[in-house]
C-alpha cells in the first residue's frame, strides 16, 4: 500500500496543490491526470525524494506501513518509468537489465536472470545488443523489465506510453498492466490521456479536486 497524507506543493508563493492525500492498494493503478503545470511530475519527485529546490513540500508518505519521510532515494524502493525509457546507452541490453538486479544475485545466476527476463519479454538473444538498435518497443518493453527486476513495492509512471504509436501503446500498456497486476505493485500513472486508465481504475484529477481538510 502507497499512501501519501496531507500533500501540499509551493513554488514561491504560489501553491500547486494542497492537502492532496491518497491511497493506493497493492496492484492498484491510480491514474493522476490535470492540467499541464499543476504539479504532477513534482509530486513524483517529492515521493521519490528528489524535489528540486525550488519547490516547498509538506505532508508524508507510507509504503507498506513504512515511512518515506527523509529516507533517500535509493532506500524507497519506488520504480519509475519515464515516457523517454532512459536505458542507459554505454551499457548493452543485457548490462542494463542486470544494473537493476540486487548485488546479491551473482555470476551465471545474473546471466540467467537476464536471459530469462529477455525470454519473457520476447528478446532472446538480445543480451549483447547495443540499446540503439533497438525499435521503440523492445526499448520500451527492456525499460520496463529494468524498472520491474529491482523489485520496487511501488511504481510511479510518468507518460510512459505517450511517444509509443497507437497500436504499440494498446499492446504495451496491456503488457504493462499486467505485470504489475501479476506482482502486486501499488502503481501511480500521471496521464493526460484518459485512455490510458485501466479498467475500472480510480482517477485523481488534479483540475477539478477540492483540497480536504484532514
Ligand atoms: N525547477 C523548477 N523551478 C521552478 N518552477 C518549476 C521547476 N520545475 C517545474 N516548475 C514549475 O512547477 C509547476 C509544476 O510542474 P510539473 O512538471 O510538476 O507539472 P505537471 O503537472 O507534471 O505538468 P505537465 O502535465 O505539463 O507535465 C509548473 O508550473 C512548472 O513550470
Amino acid at each position: 500500500m502507497l499512501s501519501i497524507k496531507n500533500f501540499t506543493l509551493r513554488c514561491g508563493s504560489q501553491t500547486l496543490l494542497e492537502h492532496l492525500s491518497l491511497e493506493i492498494g497493492p496492484g492498484e493503478i491510480v491514474t493522476l491526470t490535470g492540467p499541464s503545470g499543476c504539479g504532477k511530475s513534482t509530486l513524483l519527485n517529492w515521493l521519490l525524494g528528489h524535489l528540486d529546490a525550488a519547490f516547498q513540500a509538506s505532508g508524508s508518505a507510507q509504503l507498506n506501513g513504512r515511512s518515506l519521510d527523509g529516507l533517500a532515494i535509493e532506500a524507497r524502493c519506488i520504480g519509475i518509468l519515464f515516457q523517454d525509457d532512459l536505458l542507459f546507452a554505454h551499457l548493452s541490453v543485457g548490462q542494463n537489465l542486470a544494473f537493476a538486479l540486487p548485488a546479491a544475485v551473482k555470476g551465471a545466476q545474473r546471466r540467467q536472470r537476464v536471459a530469462q527476463t529477455l525470454a519473457e519479454i520476447g528478446l532472446e538473444g538480445f543480451a549483447e545488443r547495443d540499446p540503439a538498435t533497438l525499435s521503440g518497443g523492445q526499448r520500451a518493453r527492456v525499460s520496463l523489465m529494468r524498472a520491474l527486476l529491482a523489485q520496487p513495492q511501488a511504481l510511479l509512471l510518468d507518460e510512459p506510453f505517450s511517444r509509443l504509436d497507437a497500436a504499440l501503446k494498446v499492446q504495451f500498456r496491456s503488457f504493462v498492466f499486467e505485470q504489475i497486476a501479476r506482482l502486486r505493485i501499488p502503481t501511480l500513472l500521471v496521464t493526460h490521456d484518459l485512455a490510458d486508465v485501466p479498467p475500472g481504475g480510480r482517477v485523481f484529477d488534479i483540475g477539478t479536486w477540492q483540497p480536504q481538510h484532514v
